[in-house]
């Protein structure tokens, strides 16, 4: 079997107006979807960065891997090295919470885009699940949490109607956008991307999510927009409250130097984002609890690998998320069915997607209880809707935004706005 056909088509999609740390959401998000073919008819399906830098070398690997093995991965990641290489990617300042434009992770972004799509292939040509090729599934219904954010009514300029969740900006506001989010998806645990509005604040909207939902697991990401000292004043307030404490402050030595004060399990994508600062981490004991996220840990056999060095480290594990459709989605759903550790509800972005923008046939794909299901279906289990998928294209086409920039996009609300770290 060898491949015959590289499609790689950049889409966008509708994205709220979210607030993190660097600034604010623009109103398409970038991807890109990749479609392999081989010479026997098996398609194999993946999802990836859509931002320009990481674009512009899935667009160089297209025709490069035609002809290849789709079984060959070790070929597939040769390729993916040298072209990289030849590129010499560069990062930009406001793309910090955008991975996708990261020059440090450019060989595993692109692998990881093509080695799902090839392991989809193959398990297409095999008759069996993606996640047999993976070791088989420990569990077929994944656990996912409830992602809330404090966003803005509606877009600067206002590119198209309003999104249907309103503004979200005090304690009443996210508790109601929890209420709606567990209402319609089932989720059993919550977490709330913090870091932008001041410190107190947040935390008493993590107070009111106790109160509005007692028992279920907390979670508050700043994305290490805290000082040390606010972050470990900010662990006073919020006491025993947390599930963990996610990314409150700067690199892994603030990291170490927090737990060491709190004794709070600390989790990160952001400290530990690939194996040599998780060998500094462990040296430092940084971070209790890993996000992995296949799209920039290289794939879902390296996601796999990361996993089992968080067990031997004695670290848990769970998984990081930023704007996607359905076929990252099912992707994580299935190496987290071959996580044997998977120790967390995963993150999603996918309930802030809007409802008619997905790129697989049947549409959106359904989280109940919590839990995305896999089956025994072939591969990833997906098809794709080339309908909507043009449709998506053409947005990329005429939306004008080709790499994520947050700290940009708040400028045009905020002229002083700056990319400063720690803000509080
Ligand atoms: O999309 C966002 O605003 C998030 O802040 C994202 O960029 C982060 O990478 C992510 O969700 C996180 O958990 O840090
Ligand atoms: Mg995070």
């Amino acid at each position: 079997m060898k491949i015959k056909r590289v499609t790689v088509t950049p889409i966008a999609f509708r994205d709220p107006p979210l607030l993190n740390a660097s600034g604010i959401h623009e109103p398409f998000a970038l991807r890109s979807i990749i479609e392999i073919e081989s010479d026997n008819g098996y398609i194999g399906l993946g999802e990836s960065y859509g931002d320009a830098p990481a674009l512009l070398i899935q667009q160089q690997l297209q025709s490069q891997l035609i002809g290849l093995d789709p079984f060959n991965l070790n070929q597939l990641r040769r390729i993916v090295q040298a072209t990289v290489a030849a590129n010499k990617p560069a990062s930009i300042a406001g793309a910090e919470l955008a991975p996708g434009s990261h020059a440090s992770k450019a060989v595993s972004n692109a692998y990881s885009a093509f080695e799902v799509a090839f392991l989809d292939l193959q398990a297409h040509s095999l008759n069996v699940p993606l996640v047999d090729l993976l070791g088989g599934a420990i569990r077929d219904e994944i656990p996912f949490s409830a992602y809330l954010f404090f966003k803005y009514a509606q877009h600067v300029d206002s590119p198209y109607k309003p999104d249907s969740w309103g503004e979200a900006l005090n304690e009443e506001q996210i508790v109601a956008q929890a209420r709606r989010m567990i209402e319609a998806y089932g989720f059993k645990s919550i977490k709330l991307k913090a870091g932008t509005l001041p410190p107190e604040h947040e935390v008493s909207c993590i107070k009111a999510l106790r109160k509005a939902f007692p028992g279920y697991p907390l979670r508050i990401d700043p994305n290490g927009n805290w000082s040390l000292e606010t972050s470990i004043r900010m662990a006073e307030l919020l006491g025993d409250d947390l599930q963990y404490y996610e990314d409150p402050t700067p690199g892994l030595e603030g990291m170490a130097e927090l737990h060491k004060r709190t004794g709070l399990p600390l989790a990160t994508n952001m400290v530990v984002t690939d194996f040599d600062e998780f060998r500094r981490s462990v040296a430092l004991n940084s971070v209790q609890i890993v996000l992995a996220d296949h799209h920039y840990w290289g794939g879902l056999r390296d996601t796999q690998a990361l996993a089992k060095m968080c067990d031997i480290f004695g670290l848990g594990v769970s998984m990081h998320s930023n704007s996607h459709l359905g076929i990252s989605l099912m992707a994580m759903a299935h190496v987290a069915a071959a996580v044997p550790n998977l120790d967390y509800a995963c993150d999603t972005h996918y309930p802030w997607q809007e409802p008619d923008e997905e790129v697989i046939k049947g549409g959106k794909l359904p989280i109940v209880d919590g839990c995305v299901k896999i089956t025994r279906a072939f591969g990833l289990g997906l098809e794709l809707d080339h309908d909507q998928l043009g449709k998506l294209h053409d947005q990329y086409l005429t939306c004008g935004i080709r790499q994520r920039d947050d700290v940009k996009q708040m400028q045009r609300y905020k002229p002083d706005w700056k990319a400063v770290k720690p803000r509080f």
